[in-house]
């Protein structure tokens, strides 16, 4: 079953066309790099899966419903969970209560519920603490839940930002440069978490400069380039693919 299709969407900005045409289907399960030298798109294409820009032209789709023109927080809501390339964590609140509050659009009790404390309520925030500390585990920060950010590694605060977006209970998950800044032990480590989401149910597409991560952890993998999609295929075939190889060779001149 398809869990993203993005038909025909291409964006522009003024004149500058920075998506054209583009194409891709994210089927349930599924591992999916989009890879491309800078400037290709990659951001832009993420940015009008969320909900960001609203396409020029062209739709996205979450399982069979048309997103297109919705709120972020719709869209999220809606199934679509996803990281940034920057930290966004809270940096007051601990490892525990960032991935708490990544629930908030799951929360079934109602506002005057949770002005006089009921009993439901109470319920309820226990099921969202052990489901937290599950997610916590299954990003191997086990025992950090009460970690403020800042007094975690690098890699663990990106670990962290996983477990607050898998919170939100994603069908898919956008992972905007997971590996970026990563050591080596990190992105290994990081490596093996994202393999890991896969038995959990939901489908992953992530941006990477890391070839290398990027070849070993994607089943299928879509290239931009100038805002146009030249390729998409496996991690083999995209290696092998002259088209590829020449928009990564020209990007270096
Ligand atoms: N909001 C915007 N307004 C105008 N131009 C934009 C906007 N966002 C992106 N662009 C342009 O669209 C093109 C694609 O940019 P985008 O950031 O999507 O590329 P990218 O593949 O993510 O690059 P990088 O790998 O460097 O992050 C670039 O020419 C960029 O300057």
């Amino acid at each position: 079953m398809k869990v993203l299709t993005v038909n025909h969407v291409t964006q522009r900005f003024g004149g500058l066309t920075a998506l054209s045409d583009i194409n891709l289907e994210i089927r349930e399960h599924e591992i999916v790099g989009v890879i491309g030298p800078n400037g290709a798109g990659k951001s832009t294409l993420f940015n009008v899966i969320t909900g960001m820009y609203a396409p020029t032209e062209g739709d996205v789709y979450l399982g069979e419903t048309c997103i297109s023109g919705w709120k972020p927080y719709e869209i999220t809501a809606a199934g679509l969970g996803r990281t940034f390339q920057n930290i966004r964590l809270f940096p007051r609140m601990t490892a525990l209560e960032n991935v708490i509050l990544g629930m908030h659009c799951r929360r079934q009790t109602t506002l005057p519920q949770i002005i006089f404390s009921t009993r439901r309520k109470k319920e309820e925030e226990e099921r969202c603490r052990k489901e937290a500390l599950r997610l916590l585990s299954i990003v191997g920060l086990e025992g950090k839940e009460l970690a403020m950010p800042s007094s975690l590694p690098y890699g663990e605060q990106r670990r962290l930002e996983i477990a607050r977006a898998l919170a939100t209970q994603p069908r898919l998950l956008l992972l905007d440069e997971p590996a970026a800044g990563m050591n080596e032990n990190e992105t290994a480590q990081l490596l093996e978490i994202v393999k890991s989401l896969k038995s959990i149910g939901c489908a992953i597409v992530l941006i990477e400069h890391d070839m290398k991560f990027v070849m070993n952890v994607c089943e299928r993998l879509y290239v931009l380039n100038h805002g146009e999609q030249i390729a998409d295929g496996t991690p083999e075939e995209i290696r092998n693919n002259p088209l590829v190889i020449e928009a990564y060779l020209g990007s270096e001149e």
